[in-house]
């Protein structure tokens, strides 16, 4: 803590680059270290706080909105609330949603004289999709934002492409912001590379590499409803108190991911199935899905929770289709 004041580390990438991952193996790395995590999730359904190993106590998950939008009184009652509550941390981590532009959450660490007196800016750290990150930056240009306002950049997924072209992509984020320093990575291991307390981060730095950027045109100070034109992308979760049918499911799946590649950014979930004792978390990024199984549910009666979130998503059609793929005791034989 070079001034007494409390470091904070902000992670930012686009939605499945790895940041949750990350999160855990950061938590690992530094056991020393008494985390605070703001974990911020797009949709109401909070999921990426139960995949978090081992902080349980320290973390505020602030799951209904972003914060890139709307500095919303949810983010200044967690800071608030860490502040005066009986938490024992020496490090704030601050997960991002991965729409968000971080220049918004790194703004009251620069401009706000209560948040400043207690917190000062370590890093902002950037999770890029190797796989994904070409195709997103012409898409999205939060991703473009994301890479440009970030110190150190996790080139993550590296295992999904070709040596050659984590060259072609470094090269990429270095034109984007050359005051980064890129390290590919896989599964966002990070055990080899030094990143808290380096503090090598300074507010000359986010405006150098802003200054590309158009502001948000004002979008902080509107309604709620700009959250939804500013990005043009809606999270639709679901809650079923049952468990599904892992072949449906799959088989569903697949074809719906396939179908949908290019709307459908992110789905994730914790999943009952039946006659399976754990749960299962489910990620999906864009076309490709993996199910990791995770603890036994023992007493706690099986549910589902899944959250989708893409573009033009139409809610109706997905909760019948979902609906469909739950485990009936008799099989239904109508389509
Ligand atoms: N093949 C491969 N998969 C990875 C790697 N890193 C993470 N994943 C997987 O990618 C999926 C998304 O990872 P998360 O860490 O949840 O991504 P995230 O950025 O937190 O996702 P959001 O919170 O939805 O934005 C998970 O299934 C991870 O296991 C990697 O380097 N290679």
């Amino acid at each position: 803590m070079e001034d007494g004041r409390i470091p904070v580390t902000i992670i930012t990438g686009f939605l499945g680059a790895g940041k949750t991952t990350f999160l855990n193996n950061l938590i690992q790395k530094y056991p020393e270290k008494k985390f605070a995590i703001i974990e911020n999730e797009f949709g109401e359904i909070g999921i990426d706080s139960g995949l978090i190993i081992g902080a349980d106590e320290n973390i505020f998950e602030l799951s209904n909105g972003c914060i890139c939008c709307s500095l919303n009184n949810d983010f200044f009652s967690a800071i608030d609330r860490l502040l005066k509550g009986p938490y024992e941390f020496n490090h704030l981590l601050i997960e991002t949603t991965g729409i968000a532009n971080p220049l918004n959450i790194v703004k009251p660490f620069i401009d706000n004289t209560n948040i400043q007196y207690h917190f000062k800016i370590g890093s902002v750290i950037c999770l890029a999709d190797a796989e994904n990150m070409e195709d997103m930056l012409d898409e999205q240009k939060e991703v473009e934002q994301q890479l440009a306002l970030s110190d150190i950049v996790l080139l993550n997924k590296i295992d999904l492409v070709h040596e050659s072209y984590v060259a072609e992509l470094k090269a990429k984020i270095l034109k984007r912001n050359p005051m980064a320093t890129v390290h590919p990575v896989e599964f966002a291991k990070v055990d080899s590379i030094d990143l808290l307390d380096t503090f090598s981060y300074s507010g000359n730095k986010i405006e150098m590499s802003t200054l590309k950027f158009a502001p948000l045109s004002g979008t902080q100070s509107h309604d709620t409803h700009s959250h939804h034109h500013e990005h043009e992308i809606v999270s639709e979760g679901f809650v079923f108190n049952e468990v599904f049918d892992l072949d449906l499911f799959s088989l569903w799946m697949r074809h719906y991911l396939y179908f949908n590649k290019s709307t459908i950014f992110r789905v994730k979930g914790i999943l009952g199935f039946h006659d399976m004792p754990e749960r299962y978390i489910f990620h999906a990024v864009k076309g490709s899905f993996v199910f990791d199984q995770g603890r036994e549910w023992a007493e706690e009666k099986p549910f589902s929770k899944l959250v989708f979130i893409g573009k033009h998503i139409d809610r109706d059609a997905l909760l019948k289709n979902l609906q469909k793929l739950v485990y009936k005791k008799e099989k239904v034989t109508e389509n």
